[in-house]
């Protein structure tokens, strides 16, 4: 199995060219956030800004509308249920996150069909939470032309298979992501992250990020990610790594790290990565 290293990431961060702008530093939807999870979709949002991501939108519950603002005035608004306005700002992305704290009702269900018939070719759809569970009960089919990324956690994986804890090996969870003909984020600890006929290990990642809300930071920084980099493979990699490096390195002084504080040190890590070039 091959490592994820700072070297990666090193080469992966690029130098922003003088003359580029916003638009050009992608374009990213955060789709999920119920009235009761809304700081889900909040964090996605807030990772994907503090990447480096142009345009950030999250389509979440009205109700989240004030609280998302006061976080970060930067990023626009819609309410995922007006599906016409969905539909039309799935078109417009160039990276979809689909599910943190999307719920798991009739409506989310909608949202989320919504969501991957709306998606075209050129787009990646970032699949995690909610949707990989709302996925794995059949009741919405995976029906869409965007190129997935699954981002599950052991359970949410286990779900989507169908297979138990003690009869996943790295055989069968290749077995799945060829099935699923998408790239997996298998998080845990480590993360792995299977791609094409590639199996990645992380190398950083601790118990302090046993928080809620550290995995719904990582699609943010995903999709920022994605947006950025043209290498989508080297972005996921360096997506994984840099999170649970910057959790790392807090954890040499915080008991805890929350993820709302790995989401603040990203564009110092970040410039520290490009430096080392
Ligand atoms: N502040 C917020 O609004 C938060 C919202 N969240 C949202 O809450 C929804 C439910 O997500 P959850 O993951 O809590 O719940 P789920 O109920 O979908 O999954 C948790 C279940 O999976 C099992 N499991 C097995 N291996 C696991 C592993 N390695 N890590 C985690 N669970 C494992 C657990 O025992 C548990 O029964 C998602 O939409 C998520 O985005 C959470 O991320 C927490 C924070
Ligand atoms: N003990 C651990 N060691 C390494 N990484 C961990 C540990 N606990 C949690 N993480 C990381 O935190 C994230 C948790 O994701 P997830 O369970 O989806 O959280 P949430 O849904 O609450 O946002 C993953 O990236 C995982 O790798
Ligand atoms: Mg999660």
């Amino acid at each position: 199995m091959k490592k994820i290293n700072k070297e990666i990431v090193i080469d992966t961060i690029p130098i922003r060219d003088k003359d580029t702008y916003k638009n050009k530093m992608g374009r990213i939807l955060c789709v999920g956030g119920t009235h009761e999870k809304g700081g889900a979709i909040i964090m996605s949002g807030l990772a994907a800004l503090y990447s480096g991501a142009g345009l950030v939108t999250v389509a979440t519950d009205q109700v989240n509308r004030t609280s998302l603002h006061t976080h970060a005035p930067e990023i626009m608004f819609i309410d995922m249920y007006e599906s016409d306005n969905l539909i039309e700002a799935v078109k417009e992305k160039d990276v979809i996150v689909i599910g943190p704290g999307l719920g798991l009702t009739e409506k989310s269900r909608e949202v989320l069909k919504t969501v991957l018939q709306s998606a075209s070719g050129e787009q990646y759809l970032i699949i995690d939470a909610d949707a990989i569970t709302l996925l794995a009960e059949g009741k919405v089919k995976r029906e869409t032309n965007g190129h997935c990324i699954f981002t599950p956690h052991l359970g949410e994986w286990q779900r989507l298979i169908g297979l138990n804890k003690n009869k996943l090996t790295v055989e069968s969870n290749q077995q799945a992501q060829k099935d699923l003909q998408s790239i997996v984020v298998l998080k845990g600890s480590p993360t792995q992250v299977y791609v094409d006929s590639d199996v990645f290990e992380n190398t950083t990642g601790n118990p302090s990020q046993a928080t809620g809300g550290m995995g719904d930071t990582l699609t943010g920084i995903l999709a920022g990610f994605i947006g950025q980099i043209p290498n989508v493979k080297q972005a996921i990699l360096s997506a994984v790594f840099i999170h649970s490096y910057i959790a790392d390195q807090l954890a040499e002084t915080h008991y805890v790290t929350l993820p709302t504080q790995v989401i603040r040190e990203l564009p110092k890590v970040m410039r520290n990565f490009a430096d080392a070039k």
